[in-house]
């Protein structure tokens, strides 16, 4: 057995604490009572249950002998007014203070807290409780100390009851004892009796006295439960009715011991409820990643530098309440050293014990009356009971009204030096600005992955969990900087099963393995169909959801293209590298990742999320047809008729076009005969996309004016070249762009590039002179996406459709955005061709947006690269463009298109602007 776990000798009752753990990992932030807890509070705890520690170390002797309590020289004697009452008792303890061994080998508060105690060999007294309150410091201190050794034991009627059943005699029982009935707690004295606690032989002891200090895996969730609170917090809970008693959720209480009385366990001994209460850090040192703020505070604590207004603000889960904690017994330790809390003066002992009256945590919510953040100011006035400073701790401060922050404001500057506010939230953003700007702040970063997968590794070791390696980093990645998150994942992870496993891990937060990813990317890049929709299917009917599955794949996309995925391993990852290693593989990667990119957005508004993603899963082996051929070179078919010159190498195989024509459109209707002959399978594209152009007068016109002088077909996108030899043509095929793209799309099953050009006939005399001259090439693209639009798309393609109506086309959505929408200019990247079509170059030109101008101009402010050849188009640096007056839009690709064009023209006739490609910036 492990030696930090405990044996429980009857089922119910570990049934019972195992089902309260389990409650309370549900939600360990919140005390809300679930269902099962009155079941579990009020269960009827039969006679005879007791519980043991098996293994438990036992620190702590008690000398049977001379009556005295010892724990490692600590002496416990009962002080009764003057009369010193020696006890003796026979049970096993294990000393609290061996709770943390520092890895690094400092000594936690509570070990030098032990050994300190040990050095002075100092007796702790407790006075007993005759009256509910503890009337003097000391005796509050002393009984602080004490009962956070050794909880109370209720000695209410049933209680005693409970005692007789467990043969303690009634008449064993002292007459001090009987005079704390209406105490909650016993007194140590009690605590200690002989008589309240035997020796655990089989037959007579029904009562062991079970102190652990490691936690036993059995965790009790009594913390807010208020009958267990001792007079004290009553009194004063009715006193302050906003302020919540952090006594509860203490790490001294969390880590204190238990003690189960005649099958009872007292409710007063806390254990922690989840391994991050246990685990919550009690010193600057321990905060994990938060070296500067831990610093910051501990020397303007130490410089005596204190305003008044903290506040705490990041991400969940990264320490903020631990280190306002922290701070608020920092503030009040009495320590002189630099390394406060110190954990042992009287202030630490107090604060850590809940019982500090001076630091409060304020529930914000309960604070947005007027009353109630009156009295909160009211209070706030009045001098600290024993401590230095008054600290009030306000958690999701986000919560405050505007008017709860203004009365707090407005108390700021007239409260007293000793009082701190401890603002914590998550979102800086949803508080006043005048707050912020008044308060003394201190970012909590997010943990990093490596740091969380060591601390999980630490307390794995302290827990004795077995774990794995791999298993830590998941936890730590899938928790996002939330140190609270990982751990609350490795408690849920520690009730499952005996070792913490990669597997285990991916199944309790539904994500599949990358194996298991690896194997599904195979099948569907390698067009195994079927295979890859059972398998999708399999995947998705099991457990995953298809976002998460999408964004999975991407990301081991992304490792794969970036190297950082490992070759080696498992058969699967073996098998899926030799097949995919090639340079077109890495393409078609690429491309997969634009598909899923794609599918996202889509899923996030499609209620059919499993067909969408197999559908996805199945278009990205078809990246082999559209994008890349066997030899990996584009898909790229021209007509080499009117074009002079060496315009750009043609690969064209008929095949790949073949299957591409065939594989995306029905069969029946638009089976392209693909011809060898390039300009025949050009022309019978464009003849079947002109047909099934809806409009009668747009199907004649293309046939008869228009041309497909080339089909260029790359990562899945074609880029159609149109030709038509009068200028009037290009502007009545540019009004009809869409239907044209959309045929074309239809046709080739992809997304399409649409550049119309105006190409002078040859035989006319007077075009032919032209020609000579300048060549001058007029083109213009645009694209549509075959996948359906999302709302947002839709709408702006309504406008631009609008637009494009009146006006020839743009390319980009964005281009439609008016110019007070931020952007500072655009990016043209142009390709210069030389009247017979050769390619000079290309390069960009940086547009900048001329300032406060109504109508917003152009200029140029930079020529990149377009400079070979002894061309030179410098001179654009310095010209000017006025901007389109009809709209206060940025230019449309053609109309910048025409203006550069003629602009230039103007000056070297010989070449002109192709295609040019404009972003906004
Ligand atoms: N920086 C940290 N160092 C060590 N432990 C941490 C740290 N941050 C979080 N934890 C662990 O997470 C638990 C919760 O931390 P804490 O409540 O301080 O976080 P928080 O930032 O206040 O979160 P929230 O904003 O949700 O209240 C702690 O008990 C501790 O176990
Ligand atoms: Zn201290």
């Amino acid at each position: 057995m492990d030696g930090r776990r405990h044996s429980v000798d009857v089922p119910i009752s570990k049934t019972l604490v195992a089902l309260r753990r389990v409650r309370s990992l549900r939600d360990p932030s919140t005390n809300g009572i679930s269902k099962l807890s009155p079941l579990i509070d009020n269960g009827c705890w039969e006679n005879g249950i007791s519980l043991r520690f098996l293994n438990a170390p036992y620190e702590c002797d008690f000398d049977d002998n001379n009556g005295y309590l010892r724990s490692k020289g600590l002496d416990f004697k009962e002080h009764r007014g003057h009369a010193t009452t020696k006890f003796e008792m026979n049970c096993h303890m294990m000393n609290y203070c061996e709770e943390h061994q520092q890895d690094d080998g400092n000594k936690s508060p509570k070990e030098s807290c032990c050994s300190n105690h040990e050095a002075k060999g100092l007796d702790l007294v407790s006075i007993n409780p005759s009256s509910n309150h503890l009337k003097d410091e000391e005796s509050c201190y002393l009984s602080t100390a004490l009962s956070s050794q050794f909880r109370r034991i209720d000695h209410s009627k049933s209680n005693r009851k409970l005692l007789r059943k467990n043969r303690v005699k009634p008449s064993e029982l002292t007459g001090d004892n009987a005079s704390c009935i209406r105490s909650p707690c016993i007194s140590v004295d009690n605590a200690l009796s002989p008589h309240s606690v035997s020796t655990h032989t089989p037959q007579d002891v029904d009562v062991d006295v079970l102190v652990d200090y490691h936690g036993c895996g059995i965790s009790c969730c009594w913390s807010k439960s208020p009958r267990f609170r001792d007079s004290n917090h009553y009194s004063e809970m009715e006193g302050l009715p906003l302020m919540l008693q952090h006594a509860n959720e203490t790490d001294f209480l969390e880590h204190k011991s238990m003690i189960h009385i005649g099958g009872e366990i007292s409710p007063t001994l806390e254990t922690p409820r989840s391994l991050s209460m246990k685990f919550r850090p009690k010193s600057f040192d321990d905060l994990i990643g938060q070296n500067v703020v831990g610093k910051s505070l501990l020397s303007a604590i130490c410089r005596g530098r204190i305003p008044s207004f903290y506040l705490f603000y990041g991400p969940r889960g990264t320490g903020k309440t631990s280190a306002s904690r922290i701070f608020a017994a920092a503030l009040n330790c009495l320590s002189l050293e630099e390394q406060k809390p110190c954990g042992l003066c009287r202030q630490c002992v107090l604060f850590f014990s809940g019982r500090s009256k001076d630091v409060k945590e304020v529930d914000s919510l309960r604070i947005n009356r007027t009353d109630k953040v009156k009295s909160l100011v009211k209070n706030a006035f009045t001098a600290p009971v024993s401590s230095r400073f008054k600290v009030y701790i306000i958690d999701e401060c986000q919560l405050l009204n505007g008017e709860t922050w203004m009365t707090l404001l407005n108390s700021l500057d007239s409260v007293s030096q000793q009082v701190v506010f401890v603002m914590i939230t998550p979102d800086l953003d949803k508080l006043p600005r005048s707050v912020v700007t008044r308060a003394q702040r201190y970012h909590f970063a997010k943990i990093k992955d490596a740091d969380i997968a060591s601390r999980l590794k630490r307390i794995c070791a302290e827990e004795g969990l077995e774990s794995e390696q791999d298993a830590l980093d998941f936890i730590a990645t899938k928790s996002c900087g939330s140190l609270r998150d990982a751990e609350m994942m490795l408690d849920q992870l520690s009730l499952i099963g005996k070792k913490i496993t990669i597997s285990l891990a991916y199944e309790l937060t539904g994500v599949i393995s990358d194996d298991e990813l690896l194997d599904l990317l195979d099948l569907s890049l390698s067009s195994d169909t079927s295979n890859t929709v059972i398998r999708a299917r399999e995947l998705l009917r099991s457990r995953i959801d298809p976002l998460q599955l999408i964004s999975q794949l991407a990301n081991l996309i992304m490792d794969i293209l970036a190297g950082k995925c490992e070759l080696g391993g498992s058969e699967i990852r073996r098998r899926f590298f030799d097949r995919h290693v090639s340079e077109s593989s890495m393409q078609k990667l690429s491309h997969a990742l634009r598909i899923l990119s794609d599918t996202e957005k889509q899923l996030r508004i499609s209620k059919n999320q499993t067909t969408w993603f197999t559908a996805a899963l199945l278009q990205l082996s078809s990246i082999e047809y559209s994008s890349v051929d066997t030899n990996d070179t584009k898909l790229c078919i021209r007509a080499a008729s009117n074009r002079g010159g060496d315009l750009c190498s043609t690969s064209s195989t008929g095949e790949s076009l073949k299957q591409l024509a065939t594989s995306q459109c029905d069969e029946k209707s638009y089976k392209i005969e693909v011809q060898e002959d390039d300009k025949a399978t050009l022309d019978s594209i464009w003849y079947k996309a002109a047909e099934i152009c809806q409009s009668r007068r747009l199907k004649a016109f293309l046939m008869k004016q228009g041309k497909l002088s080339s089909v260029c077909i790359n990562q899945g996108l074609a880029v159609v070249e149109l030709e038509f030899n009068h200028r009037a043509y290009v502007t009545r095929a540019e009004k009809s762009w869409k239907q044209i793209a959309s045929s074309l799309q239809f046709i080739l099953g992809c997304n399409i590039e649409l550049r119309i050009n105006h190409v002078p006939c040859t035989s006319d005399s007077k075009y032919a002179k032209l020609k000579r001259s300048s060549f001058n090439f007029f083109n213009c693209s645009r694209r549509i996406l075959r996948k359906s639009l999302s709302s947002d798309e839709k709408e702006c393609e309504s406008d631009y459709a609008d637009y494009t109506s009146q006006k020839p086309m743009m390319m980009d959505k964005t281009l439609s955005r008016s110019s007070d929408c931020g952007y500072h200019g655009m990016e043209v990247v142009t390709t210069l061709r030389s009247c017979e079509g050769n390619l000079l170059s290309s390069g960009k030109i940086i547009l900048n947006r001329i300032a406060d101008q109504q109508i917003p101009r152009i200029s140029f402010s930079r020529v990149e690269s377009v400079k070979e050849e002894g061309y030179n188009c410098e001179h654009l640096a310095s010209s000017t463009l006025d901007l389109d007056h009809r709209s206060n839009c940025f230019p449309r690709t053609l109309w910048l298109h025409r203006k550069l064009s003629s602009s230039y023209a103007s000056k070297q006739k010989d070449f002109c602007f192709i295609n040019p490609q404009v972003q906004m910036f």
